[in-house]
């Protein structure tokens, strides 16, 4: 769907099916898209997933899940890209969408939990990174309406129009458009930045992956 999506403005669209979780799998998508294109100009780190689970129930296979997918994965894919870009001598953009963490994320606590490594897992590598030309950046998007809410039990959804002080979710273009100004030479001085596109929600807000709890109910 998105490969037609693209194709029909026009643009080239190389897509492999795969997981981001398998190293090897990851340095063969990496390869075939250099070959492809001749170079990778920008990395994008979107796949990304969770369930909503109270943390005292989550099994070691649902937590080992949710952390291979959401940090292993996206080191995997940043690690190739940039080994690419050294040996090659090019310059490179990473940019790893993470999500609203600043006041934890309950009821998605090992999300939150693989997305703050993320954080500063780039904070990190811009700086070591940095003397070749590489640029690593994060955005933070809060509750965005999109394909993924389909995920959320509807106690839980319903409360993420007040995840924030505009009292309405964002969509997928307020991400995009993010992502766009953090990857292109609108961010030639970025690096190691997070961007948050949550509507303030970092200041105030009431989110609740999983419904919110009698205890948190205020009448
Ligand atoms: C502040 C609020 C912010 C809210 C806004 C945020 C929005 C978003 O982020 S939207 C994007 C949402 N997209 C998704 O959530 C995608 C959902 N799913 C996945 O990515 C994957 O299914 C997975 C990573 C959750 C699991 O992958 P996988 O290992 O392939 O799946 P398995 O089915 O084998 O599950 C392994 C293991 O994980 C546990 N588990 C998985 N799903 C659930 C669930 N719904 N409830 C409880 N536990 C779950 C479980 O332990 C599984 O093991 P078994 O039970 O032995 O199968
Ligand atoms: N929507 C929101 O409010 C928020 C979203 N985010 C994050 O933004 C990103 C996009 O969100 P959204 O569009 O809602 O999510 P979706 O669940 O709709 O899409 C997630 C995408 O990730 C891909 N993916 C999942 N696991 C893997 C894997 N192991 N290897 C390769 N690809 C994988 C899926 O591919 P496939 O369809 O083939 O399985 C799917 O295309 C996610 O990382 C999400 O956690 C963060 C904060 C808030």
């Amino acid at each position: 769907m998105a490969r037609e999506f693209l194709e029909s403005f026009g643009g080239r669209v190389f897509a492999l099916p795969m997981t981001i979780r398998e190293p090897d799998q990851v340095e063969d998508f990496v390869a075939k898209t250099n070959q492809e294109f001749g170079a990778i100009d920008v990395l994008v780190n979107n796949a990304g997933g969770q369930f909503p689970q109270a943390a005292l129930d989550f099994s070691p296979k649902g937590w080992n899940a949710v952390i291979d997918t959401n940090l292993n994965g996206t080191w995997w894919m940043m690690q190739s890209a940039a080994r690419h870009w050294v040996a090659n001598k090019q310059s490179g953009s990473i940019v790893n969408i993470v999500a609203d963490i600043w006041r934890g994320m309950p009821g998605i606590a090992h999300t939150c939990a693989a997305r703050a490594g993320v954080i500063y897992l780039s904070k990190s590598v811009a700086v070591e990174w940095a003397p070749h030309d590489i640029r690593v950046n994060c955005v933070a998007p809060g509750c965005c309406e999109s394909n993924g809410f389909g995920n959320y039990p509807p106690e839980g959804s319903a409360t993420f129009q007040d995840s924030n002080p505009m009292r309405h979710a964002g969509d997928e273009w307020d991400v995009a458009e993010g992502v766009v100004y953090m990857a292109a030479n609108s961010g030639k001085f970025v690096t190691g930045e997070v961007l948050n596109i949550d509507g303030g929600q970092q200041l105030w807000g009431d989110p609740w992956p999983t419904g919110r709890p009698d205890y948190f109910r205020i009448s």
